[in-house]
């Protein structure tokens, strides 16, 4: 379960269930030193319970995880739950800095950079419940990466987040997987997914499409179109600013200019085309 393999860490076919639910089948994701994994997909699609079953917070029934030691693993949890309300940002820091023994010079130097880094070097006496939103998930952020770990899991960093804060919290991850950390996230923001290494795409437990985001557009199923009005049936088209898009299965038919698609289309088409070969 610890050991790495020469590309980093991750699960390999890993299936859960709970009760009646198959929360994810035969997932395979890769958590790749230097690298930011991005695990998108929609409401109850299989995110959580994958990060949770990397950090092994549940079991899986089929499948291996490997990761590194647990106290090489940072996890951030969804709704910055992974910071105490009632204590202030420093003691915030403190209280996870014992738990993973770090103190002294070593401890004010990592405090002092990070809280600077994540704009909140000013916000040290404040209570965490009485921080914005933004502000308790970069303390959140904070807190998970303070021991350094080799693995950083986190859930959803910046939803709810504004985009200012959003911007600062992709910096903090671009720059721990630039230190070497393996980055794991989930996140319905596609934009950001946009910008991983690679990215897994999760519909009710299953993958639907892996890799690079490049590939990952250019593997995009169907065609897609864009105009005025749905070019086929309603629950094949969906607003996008001021346009409608359809997308439909197969190659493009004789007169349709099929436009170049970006994430937000891709996880569409892929979802549409997988609900098109259920039926
Ligand atoms: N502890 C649990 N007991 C029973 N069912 C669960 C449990 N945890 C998750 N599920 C179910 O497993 C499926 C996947 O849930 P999960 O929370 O992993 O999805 P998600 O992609 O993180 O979605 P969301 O962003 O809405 O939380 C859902 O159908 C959910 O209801």
């Amino acid at each position: 379960m610890n050991a790495a393999s020469a590309d980093g860490w991750g699960t390999a076919g890993i299936t859960v269930g709970f009760g009646d639910t198959l929360a994810l089948r035969d997932v395979t994701l890769a958590a790749v030193p230097g690298q930011v994994a991005a695990v998108v997909g929609g409401d109850g699609a299989g995110k959580t319970t994958l990060l949770r079953t990397l950090v092994g917070r549940i079991r899986p029934q089929v499948g291996r995880v490997s990761v590194p030691a647990t106290v090489d693993c940072g996890f951030m949890p969804t709704g910055a739950s992974g910071v105490w309300q009632d204590l202030t940002v420093d003691e915030n820091v403190t209280f996870v800095a014992a738990a993973h023994r770090l103190n002294g010079a070593e401890l004010d130097q990592r405090r002092g950079a990070l809280l600077k880094a994540a704009g909140l070097d000013r916000a040290t006496d404040r209570l965490a419940g009485h921080l914005s939103g933004g502000m308790r998930q970069k303390l959140a952020f904070c807190l998970a990466i303070l021991h350094r770990p080799k693995l950083l899991v986190l859930d959803e960093p910046s939803t709810g987040v504004d985009p200012v804060s959003r911007v600062d919290l992709w910096r903090l991850i671009s720059r721990a997987a630039a230190d070497g950390t393996a980055v794991v996230m989930a996140t319905t923001y596609l934009d950001e997914a946009e910008r991983a290494s690679t990215c897994l795409l999760l519909d009710r437990g299953k993958a639907l499409a892996s890799g690079p985001p490049s590939q990952i557009l250019a593997d995009s199923p169907g065609v897609l179109l864009t105009g005025d009005a749905p070019a086929g049936p309603p629950e094949l088209s969906w607003r996008r600013g001021r346009q409608t898009r359809s997308w439909h299965a197969g190659t493009a038919r004789p007169g349709e200019r099929p436009i170049p698609v970006d994430m937000e289309d891709a996880v569409i088409a892929f979802t549409l085309a997988d609900q098109h070969r259920e039926h």
